[in-house]
C-alpha cells in the first residue's frame, strides 16, 4: 500500500501545471479560489464525462473534484497514476472507493458540514410537501384541474417525527421539527444523550421495531450514511410495523429504505406517502423500482437536490478547493476521509502507544458505553482526560494519541458518515459527538528526579456537564507501557516473592492479574500418553500479569526468574 502522501509533490518545484479535473458542476467561488492560487494550475471541466472517458483522461491529472454523480471506482484510482487527491464537494463519499484510494496513496477529502443545513431544510420541504400533497396539487393545477376535495392533507404539528441517524443533518431536522410543534423521537446508537436532551428529543434504544419506535411515528426520516450496515435498514418488516397512513422521507441515500418494500407499501396503501430525494440509481434507471417510485403518484420526488442551494454549493466548493490546493502544496487537508492515524516520522516512537490508547478507547466503549452494558456510560457528551506519564510525558505532539482515542471510542462505528477516524478529522469528529478530551503530562521521577518511569496512560472520563448522570460519574482505565508476565507454580507465596524483588528495585506494581492454568504439565513433568496426570506432580500453574512503573533491567528479570516457584519471566513493552 502506498503511503497517503502528505508531503510536498516534486512537481511543485517545476512550472508544469497541476492538472485538476472537475467533471461536475462546482460553484464559481470554488473555481475562482483555484484560479487565483499562486500555484501553476490547469482546470478542466468536461461535463458530462462518461465513465469510459474518465478512465481515459484520469492518468494525466493530479486532482479530481466530484459531487455525487461521478463514480470514482478502483479502476479510476488505479489508472490515476499521478492522482494525489479526490475531493468530494459534499458529505457522502459512497461514490468513491475510499479503500482503493487509500491503497493507491490518494487522499480523499470532503466538506463534512458545508451542505448539511441545505439537506435539513430540504427534508422539511419534503415533509410539508408530503403532508399537504404539494406535488400532486401543483401538477393538477398546471394541467387545469382544481382538485380541492381530493387533496386533503394532514397536519404535522402535534405529530411524531421519527429520525434515524442523529448526526449533523438529523440534529438540524430535529430542531426544525420541534419548531413546527412536532414530538421527535430518535434512533442512533451513537447519539449524544446530552445533545438529545438539549434539542428536546427522546432517544429510543433497542431494535427499531422492538423499541416501539416504528409503531410510534407518523413521519419517518432517515439521515444515516449508506454503509453495509445501513443498506435496507428499513425493509418490509419495519414498514409494516408503522402506523397505517404513516409517511416516510429519504434525503440521505437511496437504499437505506428498501425500494421494493416501499413501492409495495405505497401500492398496497400501508404507507400513505413518501418524499424522496435520493434513489439507488440516479437518475432512476428506466424500468427500475427507483423509477417506479420516482414517478409514483403518492411520492414527492426531487432529483437529489438536498445540497443544491446557492449557499451550500458555495460552502462545499470553498471547502474542497482550499483543501485541494493545500494538498498540492504539500500541506494538510482539514477534512481528510482517509488520512493516516500517525505520520511516518512519528511512527516508531508513537505507534505502540497509539495502539494502546486506541484499545483503551475501544475498551471504554465496550465496557462502559454499549447498550448492553449495565454501567450506563456514553461516549458522546463526555469529558475525557488522557494523562501521560513516564517517557510519554515528554511527547509534545500527541495528535496521533488524541486521534487514536477518538478512533477507539467510536470503533464500533469506525465509518462515521463514511469516514474513518484519522489524524486530520479526529478533532472534528470529537466536536460533532460532543466528546471533550483534555491532555495532561505528568513527569514522574524519583526524589532526585533522575528515575525514568516506564510509560503509562490513564484515561479518565466524567460527564461533560460535570453531572454524574445516574450515578455513573468518573470512570477510569489505566494503560501501561510495560507489562511483566510470569509463569509460575500456583502455590501460596509467589506473589509476595515477586513483590519483594520489584520493591527492592523501586518498581511499582500498578495492577496485577492472576490466572490459573489448571491441567498444564510443569516443565520437566514426564509426558504421558492420555490425560495429563495433574495429581502426580501437582502440575498446577498460573500466569501472573503485572503492569509496572519503573525501570525493569536485565538484573531485575534475572532475579525474578530465580525467585522460588517462578518458571519463566517475560517483559512486554506495548
Ligand atoms: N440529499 C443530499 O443532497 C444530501 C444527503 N446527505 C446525506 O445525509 C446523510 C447524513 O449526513 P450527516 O448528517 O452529515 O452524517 P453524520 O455522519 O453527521 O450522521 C450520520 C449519523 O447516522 C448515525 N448512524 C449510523 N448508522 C446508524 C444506524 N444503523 N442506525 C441509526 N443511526 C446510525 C451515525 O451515528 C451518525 O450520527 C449522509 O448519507 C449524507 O450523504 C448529506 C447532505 C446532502
Ligand atoms: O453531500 C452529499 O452527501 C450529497 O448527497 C450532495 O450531493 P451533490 O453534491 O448535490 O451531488
Amino acid at each position: 500500500m502506498a503511503p497517503i502522501a502528505l508531503d510536498p509533490p516534486s512537481s511543485s518545484k517545476t512550472s508544469t501545471p497541476f492538472k485538476i479535473l472537475i467533471p461536475e458542476r462546482l460553484s464559481p467561488e470554488g473555481l475562482s479560489i483555484l484560479r487565483s492560487s499562486p500555484l501553476p494550475i490547469q482546470i478542466d471541466t468536461p461535463s458530462p464525462l462518461s465513465p469510459a472517458n474518465l478512465l481515459k483522461l484520469i492518468p494525466s491529472y493530479d486532482a479530481l473534484i466530484v459531487r455525487s454523480e461521478t463514480k470514482v471506482t478502483s479502476a479510476v484510482l488505479e489508472a490515476g497514476t499521478k492522482l494525489r487527491v479526490v475531493a468530494r464537494a459534499g458529505v457522502g463519499v459512497d461514490n468513491i472507493d475510499v479503500d482503493a484510494a487509500t491503497k493507491a496513496g490518494v487522499v480523499v477529502v470532503n466538506s463534512p458540514s458545508g451542505n448539511i443545513l441545505a439537506a435539513a431544510e430540504h427534508t422539511i420541504a419534503l415533509l410539508m410537501a408530503v403532508a399537504r400533497n404539494v406535488g400532486a396539487a401543483d401538477r393538477g393545477v398546471k394541467e387545469g384541474r382544481w382538485e380541492r376535495g381530493k387533496l386533503i392533507g394532514v397536519e404535522v404539528g402535534r405529530k411524531t417525527l421519527g429520525i434515524i441517524g442523529f448526526g449533523k443533518v438529523g440534529v438540524r431536522v430535529a430542531r426544525f421539527a420541534k419548531g413546527l410543534g412536532m414530538k421527535v423521537v430518535v434512533v442512533d446508537p451513537y447519539a449524544s444523550r446530552e445533545v438529545a436532551k438539549e434539542v428536546g428529543v427522546e432517544l429510543r434504544e433497542g431494535g427499531l421495531i422492538e423499541s416501539g419506535f416504528m409503531g410510534e411515528v407518523d413521519f419517518l426520516t432517515v439521515h444515516t450514511p449508506l454503509l453495509a450496515s445501513t443498506k435496507d435498514l428499513i425493509g418490509e418488516r419495519e414498514l409494516r410495523a408503522m402506523k397505517k397512513g404513516a409517511r416516510v422521507l429519504n434525503v440521505a441515500r437511496g437504499g437505506v429504505i428498501n425500494e421494493e418494500a416501499l413501492l409495495r407499501a405505497l401500492d398496497e396503501g400501508w404507507i400513505a406517502g413518501a418524499g424522496l430525494d435520493v434513489f439507488t440509481s440516479e437518475p432512476p434507471a428506466p424500468g427500475s423500482t427507483a423509477e417506479k417510485l420516482a414517478r409514483h403518484p403518492k411520492v414527492v420526488s426531487t432529483p437529489h437536490l438536498g445540497a443544491s442551494t446557492v449557499e451550500a454549493q458555495e460552502n462545499v466548493a470553498l471547502d474542497v478547493c482550499t483543501q485541494v490546493l493545500e494538498i498540492l502544496k504539500g500541506g494538510m487537508p482539514t477534512a481528510a476521509v482517509n488520512a493516516p492515524l500517525i505520520l511516518p516520522e512519528e511512527y516508531r516512537k508513537l505507534q505502540p502507544f497509539v495502539k494502546l490508547v486506541e484499545r483503551m478507547g475501544s475498551l471504554y466503549t465496550q465496557h462502559f458505553a454499549t447498550r448492553s452494558s449495565s454501567r450506563g456510560g456514553s461516549v458522546g457528551g463526555r469529558r475525557f482526560e488522557l494523562v501521560y506519564r513516564g517517557e510519554l510525558a515528554g511527547v509534545t505532539n500527541t495528535r496521533p494519541l488524541f486521534a487514536a482515542l477518538i478512533k477507539g471510542l467510536v470503533s464500533a462505528i469506525s465509518t462515521l458518515g463514511g469516514r474513518d477516524v484519522n489524524i486530520v478529522n479526529a478533532p472534528l469528529i470529537a466536536r460533532e459527538r460532543g466528546i471533550v478530551i483534555d491532555e495532561r503530562h505528568v513527569r514522574d521521577g524519583g526524589d532526585d528526579g533522575s528515575r525514568t518511569f516506564a510509560s503509562a496512560v490513564t484515561l479518565r472520563s466524567v460527564p461533560a456537564d460535570g453531572q454524574a448522570a445516574g450515578g455513573f460519574g468518573e470512570q477510569v482505565i489505566e494503560g501501561y507501557g510495560t507489562l511483566l508476565i510470569l509463569h509460575n507454580y500456583d502455590e501460596p507465596g509467589k506473589i509476595g516473592n515477586v513483590g519483594m524483588v520489584l520493591g527492592k528495585h523501586g518498581i511499582n506494581i500498578s495492577f496485577m492479574q492472576v490466572a490459573a492454568l489448571e491441567g498444564q504439565p510443569a516443565p520437566g513433568t514426564p509426558v504421558v500418553d492420555g490425560p495429563v496426570d495433574v495429581v502426580g506432580k501437582a502440575a498446577k500453574e498460573a500466569l501472573m500479569i503485572l503492569g509496572v512503573a519503573g525501570e525493569v533491567t536485565d538484573e531485575v528479570l534475572k532475579e525474578l526468574a530465580k525467585a522460588e516457584g517462578i518458571l519463566s519471566v517475560s517483559l512486554v513493552r506495548l
